[in-house]
């Protein structure tokens, strides 16, 4: 999928004087017309080498698909495109330049005199065209039918998936192989070998391992923003409001005038071009958003007077009555009143709001470079698991939930995730499993096999088929005690990797409190979810580990707090304890002289989910 493409035109004079550029609006009309969904980024900069360089480098490092130039290609000595293009691409593709050149002579010899250079910098194609509307329109021709497929290829989209789809759901016979021994089932440990670390240290952890993540950054239109995390300080250009304008329908005066009788001058509404300024003794009527007149220091509410005389129509007001003097500046919006020019309207790191992105929208803002998240995979493990589609179940099987359920969890929260399948439980299957999924993404989030059963592998696999660094192999938490977080080197490029219970609430409470906060964390923003303080509706039984319950909370006017229900057993299997709830409670562990808390006791709750859907 084309997501996003820049457009730049190349050229001293239409850098001088935009209205002079031809050709890029025809490129861009015509990347409109073959990715109508992709967000589109047209500049105009001069020929000089270093800006081109520096402008394809900064598209290359927010990840767009493709990147067009027009002009520059030819032999004067300013024609310097190419040389800036060959500087940035690592690969560099003939094959497109040549077919233009090609049908391109066919219409002109002067085709002999482009120097065109096309390639490719990490994920980007660059293709540069001649600075002609006419030779532009000829050359997208060529490339039109090639474009969509190579950056399918570029991406490894399709190559990959359909790997994915073959080897893991449907060919158990894969080639891959492992170091794990799993024959002698009777040697295995009787306790876990994986020290059981706090829960302040795991989320220590996570957070000093993803803060690592090496920022990458993508451009987006500023509705994509939203939940975004913000790459650049954006400022305003323009104060607002630009004019002073009014407060409130009424009358623009001047304030050393008084309380008295004036003449009714003119009236301007909202967007009325300001008039001839006021003299004392004069007013004009206007709306609220207008533009004040030059003069006028206040307005007077229509409230605040009273018609003297009026034309015999009615259709015009010759004079009012200003019943109470004003003071200056009264009821004015003075120019900058809102958003002086200047003032920081968005910050890097902070995260795009609506109101944020209502501000960009009336600072003239339409793309915002954020934070790109690291991409996320998403892998189950088990025999016993059948697709969700799967209309029966074979004896002793089950559907698969836990996918499912976090791959909408995560996009809940604003993040894509790619499906891996499903790997049986031999190692050879889950080497081949991670794999595959290391190959597509930052992130592998997986399900099941990291207890103490005989094919519980996720643990070993990882250590001895993917050396990886295991930062925690258990939590003291229940749901989700074995829950476990390791990174490795994985073809050059360092891996995160959540393996996470198999049971479904262990599996949700653990993408909520770790995963989610990891891919927080890459981005630059807090990782953790709002702490609230509630009082439990019910009694509840403490474990002996810290427990993080699944709650409803509810809110009623005569109560001092929240309220929250549990919907009945908490076991680490029932996913219906955690429908239509919106809050962790974080339970203590329970002690000898604590094991149960009263309704009414004051617990520390997450909210992880909408407070408005359920109170
Ligand atoms: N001897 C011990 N046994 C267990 C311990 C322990 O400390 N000692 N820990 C328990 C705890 S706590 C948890 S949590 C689970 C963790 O299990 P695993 O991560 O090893 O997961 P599996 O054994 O593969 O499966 C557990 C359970 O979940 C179901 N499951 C697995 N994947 C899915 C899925 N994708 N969709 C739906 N359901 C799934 C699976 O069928 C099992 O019922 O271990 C305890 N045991
Ligand atoms: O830690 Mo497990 O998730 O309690 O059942
Ligand atoms: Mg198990």
């Amino acid at each position: 999928m084309v997501k996003a493409v820049a457009v730049i035109t190349i050229s001293d004079t239409c850098f001088k004087d935009n209205t002079k550029d031809t050709s890029g609006p025809a490129l861009a009309d015509f990347v409109k017309e073959l990715f109508p969904e992709a967000n589109l980024h047209t500049i105009i900069i001069p020929d000089e080498r270093e800006i081109i360089e520096r402008e394809l480098k900064y598209f290359c490092e927010t990840n767009l698909d493709l990147v067009l130039t027009t002009g520059g290609t030819g032999l004067t000595p300013r024609d310097v495109t190419p040389e800036a293009t060959k500087a940035v691409i690592q690969r560099e593709v003939p094959g497109i330049t040549m077919a233009v050149t090609l049908a391109s002579l066919k219409k002109t010899p002067m085709a002999q005199l482009s120097r065109a250079v096309a390639g490719i910098r990490d994920k980007t194609l660059i293709v540069n065209f001649p600075g002609s509307k006419k030779a532009v329109t000829e050359c997208f021709e060529v490339v039109k039918p090639i474009l969509p497929h190579a950056i399918s290829l570029i991406h490894n989209e399709v190559a990959e998936v359909s790997y994915i789809h073959n080897n893991m759901q449907f060919n158990h016979t894969c080639m891959h192989s492992s170091n794990v021994d799993i024959s002698k089932v009777a040697l295995r440990p009787r306790e876990s070998p994986f020290p059981m670390i706090e829960m302040a240290d795991a989320w220590k952890a996570v957070d000093e391992v993803m803060s690592e993540w090496k920022e990458r950054l993508e451009i987006v239109t500023i509705e994509e923003g939203l939940g975004r995390v913000v790459a650049q300080t954006l400022h305003a250009k323009e104060p607002m409001p630009p004019f002073p304008a009014s407060v409130k329908d009424g009358y623009a005066c001047l304030s050393i005038d008084g309380a008295g009788v004036r003449r009714v001058r003119t009236a301007v509404t909202a967007g009325d071009a300001p008039t001839a300024p006021l003299c004392a003794g004069q007013c004009a009527r206007v709306n609220t958003g207008a533009a004040l007149p030059a003069g006028a220091d206040c307005v007077v509410q229509v409230e605040d007077t009273r018609l003297v005389a009026a034309s015999d129509d009615g259709m015009t007001e010759l004079e009012v009555e200003i019943l109470k003097a004003p003071e200056p500046q009264q009821d004015v919006r003075n120019v900058g009143f809102d958003i002086p020019m200047g003032t920081v309207l968005v910050d890097k790191g902070q995260i795009l709001d609506p109101a944020k992105i209502g501000i960009l929208a009336g600072a003239g803002y339409q793309n915002v470079t954020v934070r790109a998240p690291p991409k996320v995979a998403l892998l189950s493990t088990g025999n016993e698991l059948q697709e969700p589609s799967d209309v029966k179940l074979k004896p002793a099987h089950i559907r698969d939930s836990n996918r499912t359920m976090l791959r909408v969890l995560l996009k809940e929260h604003g993040y894509d995730s790619i499906d891996c399948g499903i790997a049986r439980d031999t190692p050879p299957e889950i080497v081949a499993g991670i794999a595959a999924a290391l190959k597509l993404a930052d992130v592998l989030v997986c399900t099941g096999g990291v207890s103490m059963g005989e094919k519980d592998l996720l643990k070993p696999v990882l250590l001895k088929d993917f050396n990886a660094t295991l930062h925690y192999g258990r939590v003291r938490m229940k749901p989700g005690k074995p829950c476990t977080f390791a990174t490795c080197e994985f073809e050059g490029k360092k891996k995160y990797i959540f393996a996470l219970p198999g049971n479904p609430v262990s599996a949700y409470v653990c993408a909520l409190l770790f995963v989610i906060r990891a891919l927080r964390v890459a981005c630059g923003a807090r990782g953790g979810w709002a702490r609230l303080r509630v009082r439990l509706a019910h009694a509840a039984q403490l474990d002996p580990r810290p427990e993080y319950a699944r709650a409803a909370l509810e809110l009623h006017d005569d109560r001092d707090m929240p309220y929250a229900t549990m919907l009945g057993s908490q076991c680490s299997s029932r996913l219906l304890s955690a429908c239509g709830t919106n809050v962790l409670l974080e339970l203590p562990a329970a002690t000898p002289s604590l094991q149960r808390l009263p309704a009414g006791a004051v617990v520390p709750a997450l909210v992880t989910g909408r407070l408005d859907f359920y109170s």
